[in-house]
This record gives C-alpha cells, structure tokens and sequence, in this order.
C-alpha cells in the first residue's frame, strides 16, 4: 500500500467518516411540467407546485436532484464515455494539454481545495469560448484577455461531445434559475440578463481508486461560487453534503441519469441569504474509479454579485456588500494552483455584519 504522499492527507476533523449517512431527504423532483405547455388550469396548478418544491429545497437543503429533467441521455452517455477514454491515456498524453496559469483551462492533477491536495484529476472547458476574464490575479485588475478552451487530440470526438452537453447543460441551467426565481417571487427571467456573457464551465472528474480513504478526499469540502451547479453522478457514489439540519455528512445516494443540482454562493447573495449555498465534499473509494460531471452557471465576469433590490427593504436589509465576480473567481484560482497559507475568499468576507454568519463560523480560520 505504501504512504500516503502528506500532501493528501487531511486535518483529523476534516478526515471522512468511511460508514454511510444515507441522505433520505434530498428531496428528488420531477421537472415533467416543465415539457408541456399547455395553458389549463391543471397545468398551471402543477407548476405552482413545482415552483414550491423548488423553493423548499433551495431553503432546508442547498442540494436537490432532479428527474424527467429532458436533457437528452444519450448525450449524458456520450460525454461520461469519452471523459473515460480521455483519462484513460498516460499521463504524458494527458500532460500536453495541461492546464497552466495562463491557461486556466485543460487537465490538471494536483488541484488543491482549502490547501489539501484532491485525490482526482480533472479537465476543465468553458461552456461559452473563449470567455473574458481579468488579465492577472491582482485585486482591481482593469486589463482583460480571453480564455481558450485546449482540446486533446484523443479521443477526436471529444471536443464536439462536449460542445453538445454544454448546450444541453445551459437549457436546464435557465430552466432552474427560472423556478429558483419564481420561488423567490420574481419574474422567471429575472436572472437571465446576469447569464449573457456567461463564464460558466464544465468540469470531467476522474476520481482513481484510493488506498487511504479515510485519510485522503476526492474533493475537500467546499462551497461552488456561481449560480448553480448542475451534476451528473455516476453510480459510484461519493458526494456528501453537509446537512442544514444538524451539520452531519450526509451522502448523496446516486439516482440513475438524475442531475444532483446545488445552490452557489452567487444564488445566496442575490437570495439575501434565503438560499444557502451549502459544503460539500467527495469521499474516495479504495476498489473503484468514479466519474463526475459538474456544470458550473456563472454569470458574466463584470457582474456585480449583490442582493437583489427586490429582496432587500428595512425588514431584510443587504447580508452582503458588492463584490465582482471575475475578482472573486480570480482570487479562488490562485488557490487551486497552489498551497497557499492563507485563507480562501469565501462570500463570507462580504457579509455586512460578521457576526451574522451561523454556518461558516466567521470567527473561524479553516475556510
Ligand atoms: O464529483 C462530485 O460529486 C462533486 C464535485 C464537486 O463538488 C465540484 O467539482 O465542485
Ligand atoms: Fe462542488
């Protein structure tokens, strides 16, 4: 078996528990409504109860997955096979579209989460390409330049696979913005115009089989910072979301071609903290190899994430102050690409008052 290479290994309190909480009350949801238009009162009385659903989950759990979801399954079992031929190379193959900070985007194999090392190698696209972004890391920086997507020469269809799930990914994207925003007591197209030059990105998770799964995580624990985050799971199993109700790691039974869909901080800003974008980690598995798919809805990068005007008054003043999102997402790379010894920025450092802060704990440094 060997050591584990220390980079792996996580703080004792961080260390997963290897038994199974099983998390029976995510709820599941059935988007079949969403299919058909007709205008009867039955339909529209369906949809209200779709929307509350919606809202529910959004409020107890952060997390939810969804069925009848129309996204096309075959394409699902396109981009899962060819994600496993691509992985499947050596690595030298792999490594000549390594991603790099310039390049941000590509494969990579030693991403850090919270300053551990994941046991998981990924490849990165945008979903939109290029997209714009900040020219450096810097704080403030007004230069710009345009972020490419890196396409391996194997497998050869994988570039347009993926092009295809993306589009599928975006209609499903705004389709849940639309009931998050009905929830909410909004238009349904409140959210769009934020999602216009959009810097969301797909990610292909490979998680190889890990000897030390009691010491080691897939993923850290994380919180994902944009909209929303659309998964798809295989059927291996691994995520865990930290329940609201009591806090425990609770894991997230995979549901076959089911989305497992979160809550990202940028929601529980524009939310004012009605929806919480909840932690989660990946467990690793000693026997076998899983692979995942998150899509990740981000706004465009001058967007200015705030409460919304809508939600906030005297009652519900802002939870957060402004920030913009190419900074904040700039600020997070950098501590992908490295162990760095200092915290992560976290929307926590934007909240008005500190104090207010009940689940990060914001006297805490372990972000
Ligand atoms: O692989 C998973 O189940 C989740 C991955 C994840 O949380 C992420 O990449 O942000
Ligand atoms: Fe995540």
């Amino acid at each position: 078996m060997g050591e584990v290479d220390p980079a792996f290994v996580q703080e004792l309190e961080h260390r997963p528990k290897l038994g199974i909480i099983a998390a029976e009350g995510i709820p599941i949801i059935d988007l079949s409504t969403l299919s058909s238009s007709d205008a009867t009162p039955d339909h529209s009385q369906a949809l209200e109860g779709l929307v509350k659903q919606v809202g529910n989950a959004c409020r107890d759990w952060g997390f939810f997955q969804v069925i009848n979801h129309g996204v096309s399954l075959e394409k699902r079992e396109k981009i899962f096979n060819a994600s496993k031929k691509f992985f499947a190379q050596p690595l030298e193959e792999k490594n000549k579209i390594r991603r790099d900070d310039k390049g941000a985007l590509g494969y990579y194999d030693t991403e850090h989460t919270k300053n551990v090392r994941d046991w998981k190698e990924v490849f990165d696209f945008t979903a939109h390409n290029p997209i714009i972004i900040p020219a450096s890391y810097k704080p403030d920086e007004k230069e710009l330049t345009k972020l490419g997507n890196q396409w391996p020469e194997h497998p050869p269809d994988l570039r347009e696979i993926c092009e295809d799930y993306a589009k599928e990914m975006e209609r499903l994207a705004f389709k849940l913005m639309e009931l998050i925003a009905l929830s909410l007591g909004l238009r349904p197209d409140r959210f769009h115009g934020f999602f216009k030059d959009q810097t969301s990105a797909i990610r292909l998770n490979h998680y190889p089989p890990c000897p030390f799964p009691h010491l080691a995580l897939g993923v850290g624990r994380h919180k994902d910072p944009g909209g929303l985050t659309i998964l798809a799971q295989d059927d291996v199993g691994g995520l865990e979301v930290k329940r609201k109700s009591d806090g425990e790691w609770t894991w997230v039974k995979p549901t076959p071609n089911s989305y497992t869909i979160n809550v990202g901080d940028i929601s529980q800003v524009w939310s004012n903290d009605a929806y919480e974008s909840v932690e989660h980690r990946v467990k690793v598995n000693p026997e076998k190899e899983r692979f995942s798919i998150p899509y990740f809805f981000n706004p465009a990068h001058y967007t200015i994430v705030k409460p919304l005007e809508e939600i906030v008054n005297e009652q519900n003043p802002a939870k957060f102050r402004p920030y913009n999102w190419a900074d904040f997402m700039a600020n997070r790379k950098r501590s992908n690409f490295q162990k760095l010894d200092v915290e992560n920025l976290q929307i926590s450092h934007y909240r008005t008052s500190k104090l207010a802060d009940k689940s990060e704990g914001a006297l805490s440094i372990n972000n």
